[in-house]
């Protein structure tokens, strides 16, 4: 969906006054986080240095925003400069960057491999608990793998955070160019499922559904795109990682014939991983980064309204959303599940798991105000909603039950390409200046 643009002067809310330079020598990281309500321009000065795989160029400033946790690492020596309030910005050598580099190399070994025969290429799941830096970690082998001139292709299935789209959606990218080191990977063509939760934990039969689907869409893209094909996949699961989190990484690994396993930080989830995994199936313990840092739930669920502003509002806010009205009559508003029955009371031969993915009439009310509809690609009510992949998204903003009406925030103007939503659990209040 596109937008109208209203670009802002670059440095504004940069302190000028606070600029600091930094020295790296082979192998560094320089971190800084960008403290609250102020933004830093970091500019590479002298030598070469990437940004979680994506290499910098000395022609242009990068300007991050309030709460950016960020990494440059160097090779081979440079330096750098800060402009800018940062909270904790320090130098440090301890990085598993090297590990990173060789796990690269050998699944680019794969994909040759997968080139010579004729087979499918690597298919990598990135599993660990939550803040061990596996969205990192992925972007960072998907950077290099572009970078030798592949198309990998990014499967996200983080609910919670949601790599390629808004939280509470999974989603497929295949990536042609390397993410920029400020906005990321460019997201104008990304397949996007519906969830409409921000933890698998709020529909698993759903969220399963979904993984599969994205693994058959996926398999039939490689049919038909040897390059594609030949370059496999990274899959960033959530940092769910116990009972029945642990059930869907084994579900993910199945579905996806993933070859090799890369488990973050965790010696246990890694043995149950080789315990349960086939043979076949490459299952390796990596650590995590000592930068990574620890998002407590506030963060996260400020980072989510953020990702879902960036959507909205495009990124550092250079956009406007269009409004408009959509009457009742114009669109059906679906719930994807039905509340859970008593086994006594489920129609004979249902099983309790169908209600999960059951789609349910929502009729247009107050209560719609706030929450966000994903806008079905499906033409009619023939297709399957739950496994059809979605257009984009508006928030609700206002509901006028005399008028028949809804108010709704889109970054694409009128008229809707279809008229089926499917209605999120999650809620964003517009509050942009
Ligand atoms: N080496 C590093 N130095 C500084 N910050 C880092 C480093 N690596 C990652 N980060 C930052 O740490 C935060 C968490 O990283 P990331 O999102 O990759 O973790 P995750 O395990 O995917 O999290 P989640 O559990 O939410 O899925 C991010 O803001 C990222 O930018």
């Amino acid at each position: 969906m596109a937008a109208t643009t209203n670009v802002k002067s670059e440095e504004k809310g940069i302190d000028l006054k606070e600029v600091c330079d930094y020295k790296l020598a082979k192998d560094n990281e320089l971190r800084f986080e960008v403290e609250t309500g102020a933004r830093v321009k970091l500019d590479l000065i002298d030598g070469s240095a990437e940004l979680f795989g994506t290499e910098l160029v000395r022609s242009r400033s990068y300007i991050f925003e309030s709460g950016a946790k960020i990494a440059v690492f160097t090779w081979f020596g440079c330096s750098l400069r800060l402009t800018g309030k940062v909270e904790a910005a320090y130098v440090s050598k301890d990085t598993p960057m090297v590990i990173y580099l060789n796990t690269h190399a050998a699944i680019e070994q794969m994909r040759k491999v997968s080139e010579q025969k004729d087979t499918l290429g690597p298919r990598i799941l990135v599993c660990g608990p939550q803040d061990v830096g596996k969205s990192t970690v992925g972007r960072l082998l998907i950077n290099y793998a572009v970078r030798l001139g592949r198309k990998p292709t990014l499967i996200d299935l983080d609910v919670g955070q949601g790599g390629v789209s808004i939280p509470g959606t999974v989603g497929a990218l295949t990536v042609e160019r390397p993410a920029d080191p400020v906005d990321g990977f460019d997201l104008k063509v990304p397949l996007v499922y519906h969830f409409g939760h921000t933890s698998p934990n709020g529909n698993i039969k759903l969220y399963e559904v979904l993984i599969s689907r994205l693994a058959d869409v996926f398999n039939a893209k490689c049919d038909f795109n040897k390059q594609v094909k030949h370059s496999g996949c990274i899959v960033n699961t959530c940092g769910w990682v116990k009972g029945q989190g642990y059930q869907c990484i084994l579900h993910t690994a199945q579905s996806f014939e993933a070859d090799v396993v890369l488990v973050l930080d965790s010696e246990r989830l890694y043995n149950d991983l080789k315990r349960d995994l086939p043979d076949f199936v490459n299952v390796i313990l990596q650590p995590k980064s000592p930068g990574v840092v620890e998002r407590t739930r506030e963060m996260r669920r400020d980072a989510r309204e953020e990702k879902t502003k960036e959507y909205f509002y495009g990124p550092r806010k250079i956009y406007f959303p269009h409004a408009f009205d959509i009457s009742f009559s114009e669109v059906q508003i679906f719930k994807i599940g039905a509340p859970a029955l008593p086994d006594s009371c489920l129609p004979l031969g249902m099983e309790k798991e169908d209600t999960q993915t059951k789609l349910v009439p929502v009729a247009p009310g107050i209560d719609l105000v706030h929450h966000i509809l994903s806008l079905s690609m499906a033409e009619s009510l023939e297709e399957n909603l739950v496994e059809t992949n979605v257009a984009g998204f508006v928030v609700v903003t206002n509901v006028d039950p005399e008028r028949q009406v809804f108010s709704v925030l889109s970054p694409a103007p009128r008229p809707l390409p279809r008229n089926y939503f499917l209605i999120m659990d999650l809620r964003f209040i517009d509050i942009h200046k």
